[in-house]
């Protein structure tokens, strides 16, 4: 049986209504487990309870119920164990303006208690790119050397499981390339990631397997392939030698022209084949120049399955 880097059973989170609101119910029975060695996407729209499960496996939220277990550790039972295993990377760029990224790097370890004999400060400012500004203080810093600097934050224990919660939310190309060089390093080595993303190409790029939350509640866990497979629509794309007047498609088949002049036809695999299509523009006395298809992707996923709030 593969090793479970994170093991969740019925998480409920309510949080007490402030000033006379009613509580609100952010996680509502949450069972998920994370297999070691994956780099795995925890996707859902604003609001659905992504940070407050991330905050949760950090220790910074406390749950209402259930079992969290990290590296084999239940947080009750070995809280110390449980919480060195794990390294989140947050979204919030707050920081010290007055430490510099090698200062930050002390602190944190020494929070960690990694004795100063085992810390790797220079090996972490070396991969997150900051070696020349080790002595810089925070607040020269640019936007993306301290969320970097964040990343290096929380590797300085050398956690078993890391968290990147939206890492790339906002941040430019370059500095995207570098996170995602980085993160793959990591998770070669063996290090578990665990990524929210706002970006579902990058979470199709990235995800061995993801899991869609929406209103507290795991809707769908599966292999990234397989969960943009499940999506039964398929899209042929025809540059035509010219326009047809009529097109008559099987009933469940819908066609568009597209801006470019490209006509799209979509239809359910499950119903009709593409032979069927063919056959249609056939029978309407098209001329194809050329076809190409088109296949789901994730945002189709996450549309069907979520109210589609994503932003
Ligand atoms: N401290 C809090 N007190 C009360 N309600 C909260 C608190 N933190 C979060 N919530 C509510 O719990 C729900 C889940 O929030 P959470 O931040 O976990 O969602 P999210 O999926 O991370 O969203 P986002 O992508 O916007 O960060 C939301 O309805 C939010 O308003």
């Amino acid at each position: 049986m593969t090793q479970q880097a994170i093991e969740i059973t019925g998480l409920r989170k309510t949080y007490a209504g402030q000033k006379g609101a009613a509580p609100k119910d952010a996680l509502k029975g949450v069972d998920l487990s994370i297999p070691a060695g994956s780099i795995f996407g925890l996707l859902g729209p604003n609001g659905a309870g992504k940070s407050t499960l991330i905050n949760i496996l950090a220790g910074l939220v406390t749950k209402t119920s259930g079992q969290v277990r990290i590296w084999g550790f239940d947080q009750d039972i070995n809280p110390r164990q449980s919480r060195a295993a794990i390294g989140v990377m947050p979204q919030e760029l707050n920081m010290d303006p007055f430490f510099t990224p090698r200062g930050a790097l002390e602190v944190q370890a020494g929070l960690y208690g990694v004795p100063k004999s085992q810390r790797r400060t220079d090996a972490i400012l070396e991969m997150i790119g900051l070696s020349d500004k080790a002595e810089a203080y925070a607040r020269t810093l640019s936007g993306g050397m301290r969320r970097r600097l964040l990343l290096g934050k929380a590797l300085v224990h050398a956690p078993h499981v890391l968290v990147l919660d939206e890492p790339t939310a906002g941040v430019d190309i370059e500095l995207r390339r570098m996170l995602w060089s980085n993160v793959r390093k990591l998770n070669e080595q063996g290090m578990t990631i665990i990524l929210t993303t706002h970006y579902l190409e990058e979470a199709e790029q990235m995800c061995d397997e993801i899991a869609i939350i929406d209103h507290g509640r795991v809707i769908v866990r599966d292999k990234t392939a397989a969960l943009v497979g499940r999506l039964d629509a398929k899209t042929l794309l025809f540059r035509l030698a010219q326009p047809l007047a009529q097109l008559d498609l099987p009933p469940q088949a819908r066609q568009e022209m597209r801006a470019d002049g490209v006509l799209a036809v979509t239809y359910r695999r499950s119903v009709h084949t593409a032979g069927e299509i063919l056959a249609a523009l056939a029978a309407a006395g098209g001329t194809i120049l050329d076809v190409t298809s088109e296949d789901p992707d994730l945002e189709d996923v996450f549309l069907s399955l979520t109210s589609g709030t994503m932003d």
